[in-house]
């Protein structure tokens, strides 16, 4: 069994006041059982939040980290400094880092596998463009990403990583993807790194569906056999509607 895992991609989002305020408004929630919660927080939040989140059962996230664990590299942060933190997952190759700030499959998998190393769980993005989904090419560009991630990592270290699978298209756009498609291209994802890793190993890894997911329609994503969680931007930025996914994913 998987847990269903829940993580909020709060983006360049929220002050450190601003995500205090998320915190506390938790705090007046009833806890949750049975579904593992993340924030990935902006780094200059992540500090407060370690502290303000204790309690609450919602674990830190953050949404990048560089591959070394120190060096001469301006404006990085390092796998060392997010352990120190108490930050348990990191996001790694967001389409947003690919499309902006040119991260590479190889970047991916340094990143990936430099998280495992230190004990940090990766939740690693995958997806297609529009028009490489409109070429047909959905499947082999989602199979290539995740093998070149996940590329010399441990079998044994696959129960700690997470996959996103987030088709660009379906990014704040309020056009998600339908649940039976993401489905089947989740299970493409799956059969590829049992391809690499094993069915045992295959079978444990937890793969998110991420794109214009709302507390409306979790539901429907997570009443697929392969959907486990989900990875949400906007719809995680208030705690009613964090708490309004994680009820969903239940
Ligand atoms: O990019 C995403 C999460 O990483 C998805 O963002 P939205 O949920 O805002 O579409």
């Amino acid at each position: 069994m998987r847990t269903p895992i829940v993580a909020g991609n709060w983006k360049m989002f929220k002050t450190i006041a601003e995500a205090k305020q998320f915190a506390e408004a938790v705090k007046q929630q009833e806890e949750v059982e049975g579904v593992e919660q993340v924030v990935c927080a902006p780094f200059t939040a992540l500090p407060a939040l370690a502290e303000a989140l204790q309690g609450t059962g919602i674990a830190l996230g953050a949404q990048n980290m560089h591959f070394e664990e120190q060096g001469a590299f301006t404006g990085e942060i390092s796998p060392l400094m997010l352990k120190e933190l108490g930050v348990k997952y990191v996001i790694i190759g967001h389409s947003e880092r690919r499309q902006y700030f040119h991260e590479t499959d190889e970047s991916v998998n340094k990143k990936t596998r430099a998280a495992l190393k230190h004990g940090l769980r990766p939740i690693v993005c995958v997806g297609e463009s529009l028009e490489e989904r409109e070429a047909g090419e959905t499947a082999a560009v989602v199979g290539k990403q995740t093998k070149a991630a996940l590329a010399g990592a441990d079998t044994a270290q696959l129960a700690d990583v997470v996959i996103a699978y987030e088709p660009i298209w379906a990014i704040g756009t309020g056009k998600s993807s339908t649940a039976a498609d993401a489905n089947e291209t989740i299970a493409v994802i799956r059969r590829v790194i049992a391809e690499d890793f094993g069915e045992a190993a295959a079978s444990v890894v937890r793969i998110q569906y991420g794109g214009s997911v709302k507390p409306d329609n979790i539901a429907s994503f997570m009443a697929e056999p392969d959907i486990d969680g989900a990875l949400v931007g906007g719809a995680s930025l208030t705690a009613d509607s964090f708490r309004g996914l994680v009820l969903g994913a239940r």
